[in-house]
Parts: C-alpha cells; sequence; structure tokens
C-alpha cells in the first residue's frame, strides 16, 4: 500500500567542479553533503553534474558543453532547482538562471533557505533575516540588470539604475533595522546569561547532527528537538544539570558546518555568546561520518574565529554504535590500508591517545558509556567550581557512583 505523502519534494539536480584545490573525492563528499542539505531544505537530488577545470567558467561556472547537458537533462526531466556547492557570483547566477530557465541556488543560500525554514523564535527568526539580507545585498544589482535587459536598455537605464539604489536603501535600511533589533536582544539575552548566576557553564559544540541534542536529551533529561536531518536545533536550549550533587548549566547550540559564510558566522552571535562564555566545551563528534577529522577541523576554525579555541574541552566520540570500518580480505594484496580501516581501538591511538582522558567514546542514543562520560564532565565541571569558589570545595567530593541520580 502507498503511504500517502505528506510532503513533496522538489526535484533537483547538483553541480560541483573538481579543482587544484579539490579533488574528486572531496568533491564527492562536499557533494554528499550538499545532497543532505538538499534533502533537508525539502529537495529530492535526481543526478548530479561534475567537471574537471582549472578555473571556473566567469560567465556560467562550468563549461559550455557541460552546460548544453545540463540544460538537456533539466529540460527532459522537468527540473527545478539546480544547486551549485560553490558561490556564484551575481553575473555567473544571471547567465546560468537564463539557460537553465529553473532556480539557481549556491550552499550559502542553501543554508539560509533551512535556517529559514527552522527559526522557530522571533530571535532566531531575526538573525536569519538579517543574514539573508547580508546575502542579498551585494546581489541586488544583477538582479536588476537582468529585468533591464529584458525591458530593453536603452532609455530604461535611469530608471533602472534609480530602481537599483531605491531597493539597496530599501535593504540597506532593514538590515541596520534588523542590527538595531539583534543589540536590544543580544542586550536582553546577556542580562539573561547574567541572572543565570554563578553556576559554572558548559557547552556543547560540534558539527552539525552529530548527535548534541541527543545528549543532550540523555544528560539533561529534557526534550530538545533532534531528528536526522542537518541544522535540527537553531536555538540555543539552556538547562540546569545536576551529577552527583552539582549543578550546573548545559547549552545545546546550533551546528557547525563547512563553508560556512562569514556573515551567517556574525548573525548567529548571540548564539555563538553562549560558546563564547561557556566555561567547559563538549565538542561532540559524530565517529561514524566518514569525515569526522575534517568536521573536527571546522569546528575548531569556527572555534577559533569567536575566540574559543583555547577553552578546556572535552572531545566526545558519539555514535560508536554506528562506527563500522573498512576491510582487506586476506589474500587481496593491492589493497592500501587507510583510515578507512581503522578500527575504534586503533583511532585511540593515534592523535586521540593524545588527548588522553579528554576523549570520550560514547553512544547517546544507546546510553553507551554514559557513567564514563558524566565521571569526566563532574570532575571537570568540579575543577572549575572549586577554582571558582575554594571555600565550599567540601560540598563536592570526588566523585562517587549513585545509583539512580540524575
Ligand atoms: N547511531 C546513532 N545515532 C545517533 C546517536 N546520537 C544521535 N544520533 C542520531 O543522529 C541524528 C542527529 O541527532 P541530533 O541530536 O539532532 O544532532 P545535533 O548535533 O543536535 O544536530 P543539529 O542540531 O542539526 O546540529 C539523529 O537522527 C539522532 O537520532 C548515536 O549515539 N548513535
Ligand atoms: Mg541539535
Amino acid at each position: 500500500m502507498l503511504e500517502k505523502k505528506d510532503f513533496e519534494y522538489e526535484k533537483a539536480i547538483l553541480i560541483g567542479i573538481v579543482t587544484k584545490h579539490q579533488n574528486e573525492e572531496k568533491l564527492n563528499e562536499f557533494l554528499d553533503e550538499l545532497e543532505f542539505l538538499t534533502y533537508t531544505a525539502g529537495g529530492e537530488v535526481v543526478k548530479r553534474f561534475t567537471q574537471k577545470m582549472d578555473m571556473p567558467n566567469s560567465k556560467t561556472f562550468i563549461g559550455t558543453g557541460k552546460m548544453e547537458e545540463v540544460q538537456a537533462y533539466v529540460e527532459q526531466h522537468d527540473i527545478g532547482t539546480v544547486v551549485f556547492d560553490d558561490e556564484l557570483t551575481p553575473a555567473q547566477q544571471r547567465n546560468i538562471e537564463r539557460i537553465l530557465k529553473s532556480k539557481i541556488i549556491d550552499r550559502t543560500n542553501l543554508i539560509l533557505d533551512i535556517f529559514a525554514q527552522r527559526a522557530q523564535t522571533s530571535y532566531a527568526r531575526t538573525q536569519v533575516e538579517l543574514a539573508q539580507y547580508q546575502y542579498l545585498l551585494p546581489r541586488l544589482t544583477g538582479m536588476w540588470t537582468h529585468l533591464e535587459r529584458q525591458r530593453g536598455g536603452i532609455g530604461m537605464r535611469g530608471p533602472g539604475e534609480t530602481e537599483i539604489e531605491t531597493d539597496r536603501r530599501i535593504v540597506r535600511d532593514r538590515i541596520s533595522l534588523l542590527k538595531k533589533k539583534m543589540l536590544t536582544i543580544d542586550k536582553q539575552m546577556a542580562t539573561q546569561r547574567g541572572n543565570r548566576g554563578q553556576l559554572v557553564r558548559v557547552a556543547l559544540v560540534g558539527y552539525t547532527n552529530v548527535g548534541k541534542s541527543t545528549l543532550m536529551n540523555v544528560i539533561a533529561k529534557s526534550d530538545v528537538f533532534a531528528e536526522n536531518k542537518l541544522f535540527a536545533t537553531l536555538d540555543t536550549t539552556v538547562r540546569k544539570v545536576v551529577i552527583g550533587n552539582l549543578p550546573f548549566l548545559l547549552s545545546d547550540t546550533v551546528g557547525f558546518i563547512r563553508k560556512l559564510p562569514t556573515q551567517l558566522v556574525e548573525s548567529f552571535k548571540s548564539t555563538l555568546d553562549e560558546v563564547r562564555e561557556a566555561d567547559l566545551l563538549l565538542h561532540v563528534v559524530d565517529i561514524s561520518h566518514p569525515q569526522f577529522e575534517d568536521h573536527i577541523a571546522s569546528v575548531n576554525k569556527i572555534l577559533e574565529e569567536i575566540a574559543s579555541l583555547d577553552k578546556p574541552t572535552i572531545m566526545v566520540f558519539n555514535k560508536i554504535d554506528a562506527y563500522s570500518h573498512a576491510t582487506i580480505e586476506a589474500d587481496d594484496l593491492t589493497t592500501v590500508r587507510t583510515k578507512a580501516h581503522y578500527t575504534l581501538d586503533e583511532w585511540r591511538d593515534t592523535w586521540m591517545s593524545k588527548i588522553g582522558d579528554n576523549a570520550l567514546f560514547i553512544s547517546a542514543i544507546n546510553k553507551e558509556n554514559m557513567d564514563e562520560f558524566r565521571k569526566r564532565v563532574y570532575q571537570e565541571v568540579r575543577e572549575i567550581h572549586v577554582t571558582r569558589f575554594p571555600y565550599n570545595n567540601f560540598l563536592y567530593p570526588e566523585f562517587m557512583e549513585q545509583e539512580g541520580e540524575k
């Protein structure tokens, strides 16, 4: 029996290029992620087009021949959305739109779109709207030139220019209005954070979809929205957690992603303030993801941008239940052993061993190794707490297992 679909996915294709800086393997990884992003935004990817080139074509991004191939496919299969992995210039966007006569989106656009769909609170909506206008502003000229041409150009230049200016002014006004609104909210949030007293603050950080909210739900026994799509969490959730008898604040934050545009990082300033003001970071990693090392690097890059890389950090390698490695048959003499073949124990002996007891291996979903996790977090929070309040350290003894504790 066919299930009634309550959601119609848009048919989409992906386009990416192989360059000096990005080999085929890397490109495929990026396209996998782009496909997941497209799916999260409500699109179904039916085909990928890739091309090897030294430099993107300045007019149409990909070459003319490839573009014809894409055009034929788009027409035949009635494709409504074409997604590029890289940012397009306004001119490229316009040219491609004209050739393919479908919606042309790049990665930034897609992320903004998902953010817009998912923003729940007025605060998150303001952040997203600001980021969207900032993305739009440099692209306005292109949009209008397009219309001017349609109207014939000569004689239209005056009004056209005026329209661009009017439009830019409207967008600029809107941006400064939103910025003011954000400032007010920032102040309110700062006060709220201030009101939380002197409890130690712990923040869950990590790449998107690694299981931060799931882990939050397990430790805080809260009910934070978690699902297998990207950017399930946009608003920061803060919960008071008690391990042993030691209370602290735990916050769940927006996930990070590769190629995250700077203007987006900036508009999520307040969300990231939660990270900036944390005493301890729990950097959650999905160890079952083939590119988890890349993910760690992108997260660290963003942490560096917000001056939080040097905070005390515990690396939490999650989803050990889903971890699997490639194997080489005994009679296979050609396959070269790579990281993909590492067992979990072998991973532990890599650079991970250097972070010592600041590396934890858990499964949030199966609640595996949660005792070790609680114990380690307790130790670390206690350490911070007693440094800050040396007079009441007697309240918090070394960690003791307590049955049925919260
Ligand atoms: N196999 C497995 N899946 C997990 C585990 N923890 C979380 N997941 C799944 O991973 C997906 C993402 O989980 P979330 O908790 O929403 O991840 P997140 O890091 O909060 O994601 P964003 O809010 O989008 O940044 C969900 O489908 C979870 O069920 C785990 O330990 N093992
Ligand atoms: Mg989440």
